[in-house]
């Protein structure tokens, strides 16, 4: 169980509050390296705000977030939300979709590699004399050339992002992240309205990522089926706080995740487990 013998992050008694309202309260779990990690509850259980603190969107009421790099540590919790996608190299996707709509897939793609492009270009001396630019270029269009072949886009390269099936834009969503090269990419509900065969070619994009890559996925998900496929690790929520945290095939059996799926009372829940585990 790489989240306890080897977490890329520790989550430390978080809590993120708005006015009266304590969205997160005391939560602590960890992300595994190289793990799928999926944060799951039913709506309004603070999963996006969760992804907000991570991500620098929001600034935590409480607690600390820890990403533990190669040699690096970071706080993210102490961190702007542009260095903690740009120096811990943690990267999100949106429950709707942010692409450059009127770019085309592959110019979506070179935008987000702006920042080697940057440095190559304009802020170093070989850069200046227009030697480490033509690589770097070069490099950014190889990147770009090899998401798109792993999306199954390479043929639409030129085609405007905003004219894709809605199902090719979420996957372009992610493989954009994945240029940035992550240690962590965040995607809040990536399967959400796709059709099963978009479905699939998502868990088929996200697996390949844990297997050819070392970025780790941390994913709010409430399609169940994509849920218990890819993941190693799940963590449920309900009102802030987390109920259950193992493998799929333990949550999925947790009397108190069936409960607060169904919401069902306590003393009705012998009776449903007993229906849900026959
Ligand atoms: N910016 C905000 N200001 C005030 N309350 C907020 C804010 N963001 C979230 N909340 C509240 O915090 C709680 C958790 O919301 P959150 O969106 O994190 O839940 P969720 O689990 O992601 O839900 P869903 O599955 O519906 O997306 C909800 O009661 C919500 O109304």
């Amino acid at each position: 169980m790489r989240w306890l013998n080897d977490p890329l992050l520790s989550v430390e008694h978080l809590v993120m509050r708005f006015g009266g309202l304590v969205a997160v309260d005391d939560l602590s779990f960890n992300v595994g390296r190289s793990d799928i990690t999926a944060v799951i509850g039913p709506n309004g259980a603070g999963k996006t705000t969760v992804f907000n603190c991570i991500t620098g969107f929001y600034r935590p009421s409480g607690g600390a977030l820890t990403v533990r790099g190669g040699a690096q540590t970071f706080a993210l919790e102490k961190m702007p939300g542009h260095a903690i996608a740009a120096k811990a190299k943690v990267t999100r996707t949106f429950q709707n979709i942010r692409l450059f709509a009127g770019m085309t897939v592959l110019e979506n793609l070179l935008v987000a590699q702006h920042n080697p492009l940057m440095r190559a270009s304009g802020m170093s001396f070989l850069g200046l004399l227009g030697i480490a630019y033509p690589a770097a270029e070069r490099a950014a269009i190889d990147k770009a050339r090899h998401w798109l072949d792993k999306i199954n886009l390479t043929s639409r390269a030129d085609v405007a992002a905003g004219e894709l099936a809605y199902g090719d834009q979420r996957r372009l969503e992610i493989a954009r992240a994945m240029c940035a090269d992550p240690i962590l990419l965040c995607l809040d509900e990536p399967a959400a309205g796709l059709n099963p065969r978009e479905s699939a070619a998502l868990t088929d994009l996200l697996l390949g990522i844990r297997e050819t890559t070392p970025t780790s996925i941390l994913l709010i998900e409430h399609d169940m089926s994509v849920v218990m496929e890819i993941s190693d690790h799940v963590i449920v929520l309900d009102y802030g706080r987390k109920i259950a945290d193992g493998t799929p095939a333990q949550v999925r059996r947790d009397e108190r995740v069936i409960a607060a799926y169904l919401g069902v009372e306590d003393q009705e829940l012998p009776a449903v487990v007993a229906e849900v585990g026959s």
